[in-house]
């Protein structure tokens, strides 16, 4: 019998309001089934038009820290301060990883650390703005957040983008079309087949 390769992880992070999951999607439709994302387990409320299992899984307080105790967790992390948990299931992972398909994490600088300790040939990416004026527009303009959460997410991304260095890629998200093609340049790169 012969096994199949086992797929990467791959690390995607950036500021919030960047455009992570606006070129996610398009490098998700570009690459076809060899690449899945990780729907990721969050307190916040959706926003307007986010839906259960798609853009993340809702849980509720109890239900984040059952699972957390439980050990559901490849990584969990508060982000923003405030209360509102984040994290990456293992479910989302593990059966991806063993059928040979290359799983997307849209995850925070910390909650990446954690997954490189755990995963140390995860492929990382870091998305970055144009200027720090243009993510500001961008986050506004995105009309999802009060002023005092725009504020509190743009004092993450300067601490973030200090961060970059760490990661192994850099793409800036000047176009859509050219950040999509980079990403996937990058991850041929690294030796993601084409679907059979
Ligand atoms: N290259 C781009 N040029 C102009 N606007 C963009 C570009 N990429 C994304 N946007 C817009 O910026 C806003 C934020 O994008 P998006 O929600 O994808 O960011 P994000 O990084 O996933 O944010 P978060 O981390 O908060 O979920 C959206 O309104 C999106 O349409
Ligand atoms: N460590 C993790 N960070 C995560 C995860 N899912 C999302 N995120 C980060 O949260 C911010 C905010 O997302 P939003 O949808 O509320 O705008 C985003 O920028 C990601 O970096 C996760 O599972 N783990």
């Amino acid at each position: 019998m012969i096994a199949a390769k086992p797929g990467k992880l791959v690390v995607i992070s950036g500021p919030s309001g960047v455009g992570k999951s606006t070129v996610v999607r398009q490098v998700l439709k570009q690459l076809g089934q060899s690449v899945r994302l990780s729907v990721s387990a969050t307190t916040r409320p959706p926003r307007p038009g986010e839906r259960e299992g798609v853009d993340y899984y809702f849980l509720t307080d109890a239900e984040f820290r059952r699972r957390r105790e439980e050990g559901d967790f490849l990584e969990c992390i508060e982000v923003f301060g405030r209360g509102h948990w984040y994290g990456t299931l293992w479910s989302e992972v593990r059966s991806s990883l063993s059928q040979g398909k290359w799983v997307i994490l849209e995850i925070d600088v910390d909650g990446a650390g954690e997954v490189l300790r755990q995963f140390p040939e995860a492929v990382t990416i870091f998305i970055r703005p144009d200027s720090v004026e243009e993510l500001e527009r961008r986050l506004r303009s995105r009309g999802t957040e009060s002023e005092d959460a725009v504020q509190r997410r743009l004092a993450v991304a300067r601490h973030e983008l200090q961060l970059s260095s760490q990661y192994a890629h850099q793409v800036v998200n000047d176009t859509v079309d050219q950040a999509v093609d980079q990403i996937c340049d990058i991850l041929r790169s690294r030796g993601l087949e084409p679907e059979a």
